[in-house]
């Protein structure tokens, strides 16, 4: 049978990806296509299986393998490209040579980008998956990944090596791996001994100039980690077909693996070793792993708030034109005493920016911050503005230390999230309130500004750094970075709801 369709690139494709996973079978259903089909499914792709090999094997261990003629392998993967398109495979369990040279003919045949390969040797019950003599022939497959997944005893075999025992040696192997064939190895700190220094069960995605991404993931207390290899390369695969790129896919791979293996001990399966629970999260009501959803869940979180605001009696009459000129002075001059320190918690985030574009970004919004909004500011306040230390309400105060304090100890992440509820709150206030611009408005330039497609293109922007960086946090730092999110969203909702003080009306001369 011929192959007709082109295998067509991942990259950031609409729609749901179709994931094919070319691995063993594991009747028992914890690791090999069963896990993988299940894995897809969990992370959002249609999963696909072309068989290599039939094991008879359980949560104990592996009784027989059984390999079909390597040219019926070759009929399954013709029989797809001929009619399916393929976003992303998976290659798992490779009995022999003879299966290997079938799988790579079909790859050079129908190149893929977006290749993961789980170099399957020995099941953890210590049973062989993968012949002695096929080694050498799956050293000759390595490049056509783009992703190679080994565990500690499978990077070593590769390299011919002895296994890593500390974190640091098992990254070194990786990145010489990597650097070998010319791919990505993800390190798997699954198989490291207590006390290797490292802790947990950390992982890192690793290139030939070294670690890309590291992240160190706790250790879940559960005998039930059958197949937990296989579930982690096919979710990779398929959120990178979903999203486009590998740091993040494997952000998001980690934290779904993690919350299979929390939610394993729901399960019943065999007396041995048995699966994660691949559905636990969806079936508690979770949603599919997504990078966008984490800053969605945030703002979620603060929807009462936002509802909150437009209660806010200085936003309701600032809407309906009936803010007392004074107040709306008042108002004036706290944000100019606030934007000085919101500028510099944008430089710092400028400094700490890990790209020149991040960078570019901070720096320009920290200057849009001091020269037009203070202009336009200062121009309405009645002494022409230059407000003083001593005119700060309780209220601009609190924000300013809650910002400074971030800046100060923050990380980048965290000073991210710390001053985007600044953007984003008054972005979508601005939406709201431009119903109420008019150009006879008494505060129609102020309306204009917060919701200008400058404006609105800046908040973008603000939230999507922010997500990258929430993205590639650790569980803590992203714990972190949602607290200062919603701390300065509280401090947004207190500076609306200020009054004039009698201090400050003194100093402002109302
Ligand atoms: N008990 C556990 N808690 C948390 N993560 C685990 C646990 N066991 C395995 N993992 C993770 O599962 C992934 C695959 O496990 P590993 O044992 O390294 O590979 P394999 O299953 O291929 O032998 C790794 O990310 C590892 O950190
Ligand atoms: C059919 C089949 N393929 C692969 C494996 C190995 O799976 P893995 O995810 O490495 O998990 P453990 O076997 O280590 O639990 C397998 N057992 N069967």
């Amino acid at each position: 049978m011929d192959s007709m369709t082109p295998t067509v690139p991942a990259r950031q494709r609409a729609g749901t990806p179709n994931i094919l996973s070319i691995a063993g079978s594991d009747p028992s259903g914890g690791a090999g296509i069963q896990a993988d089909l299940k894995s897809i499914a969990a992370c959002g792709g249609y999963g696909m299986a072309a068989l290599t090999a039939l094991t008879a094997q359980n949560t104990r261990g592996v009784l027989a393998v059984h390999t079909p003629p390597a040219e019926f392998l070759t009929h399954q993967l013709d029989a797809l490209t001929a009619d399916v398109r393929i976003d992303a495979v998976k290659i798992g369990m490779l009995p022999d040579a003879a299966t290997i040279a079938a799988v790579s003919a079909w790859l050079r045949a129908n190149p893929c980008p977006a290749v993961v390969l789980d170099p399957v040797m020995v099941a953890s019950s210590g049973d062989r998956l993968t012949e002695d003599d096929a080694v050498a022939a799956l050293r000759t497959l390595l490049p056509v990944a783009a992703v190679i997944t080994p565990n500690l005893p499978e990077l070593a075999v590769l390299l011919g090596e002895d296994t890593a025992t500390t974190w640091d040696a098992a990254l070194d192997q990786a990145r010489r791996l990597a650097a070998e064939h010319g791919t990505l190895v993800l390190a798997k700190g699954g198989h490291l001994p207590e006390g290797d220094g490292a802790g947990g069960c950390p992982d890192a995605l690793v290139g030939p100039d070294g670690v890309v991404l590291e992240l160190s993931g706790e250790r879940v207390e559960t005998a039930n980690t059958h197949g937990t290899g296989c579930s982690f390369s096919s979710a990779l695969a398929t959120l990178y077909a979903r999203h486009g790129d590998w740091a993040g896919a494997l952000q998001l791979a980690k934290r779904w693996l993690t919350g299979a293996l929390r939610a394993a001990d729901d399960l019943t399966v065999g007396g041995g070793r048995g699966p994660v629970h691949h559905l636990g999260q969806l079936w508690s009501g979770e949603s599919l792993p997504d990078p966008r959803a984490e800053l969605d869940h945030w703002w979620e979180l603060i929807g009462q708030l936002r509802a909150d605001i437009d209660d806010v009696w200085f936003v309701r009459q600032l809407a309906d034109g009936t803010l007392d000129r004074a107040d709306f002075e008042h108002y004036l001059a706290q944000d100019s005493i606030y934007l000085t320190t919101y500028s510099k918690a944008l430089a710092r985030a400028a400094q700490l920016a890990p790209t020149l574009d991040e960078q570019e970004f901070w720096a320009n919004s920290a200057h849009e911050c001091l020269a037009v909004e203070m202009e336009l500011h200062q121009s309405r306040l009645a002494d022409g503005g230059n407000p003083t230390a001593d005119a700060i309400s309780p209220e601009t105060r609190s924000y300013l230390n809650h910002l400074l304090a971030a800046t100060a100890t923050g990380s980048y992440a965290q000073i991210a999230a710390a001053v985007l509820p600044c953007y984003w709150l008054y972005q979508d206030i601005g939406t709201r309130l431009a119903a109420a611009h008019h150009p006879d408005h008494p505060y129609a330039d102020w309306l204009g500004m917060y919701s200008s497609p400058e404006f609105d293109a800046a908040t973008r922007r603000a939230i999507d750094i922010t997500q990258r960086a929430a993205r590639q946090a650790t569980e803590d730092e992203r714990e972190a970075m949602l607290d200062a999110f919603l701390e300065s969203a509280r401090q947004e909702m207190a500076f609306f709801a200020q009054r004039r003080t009698a201090a400050a009306e003194l100093k402002l001369g109302v």
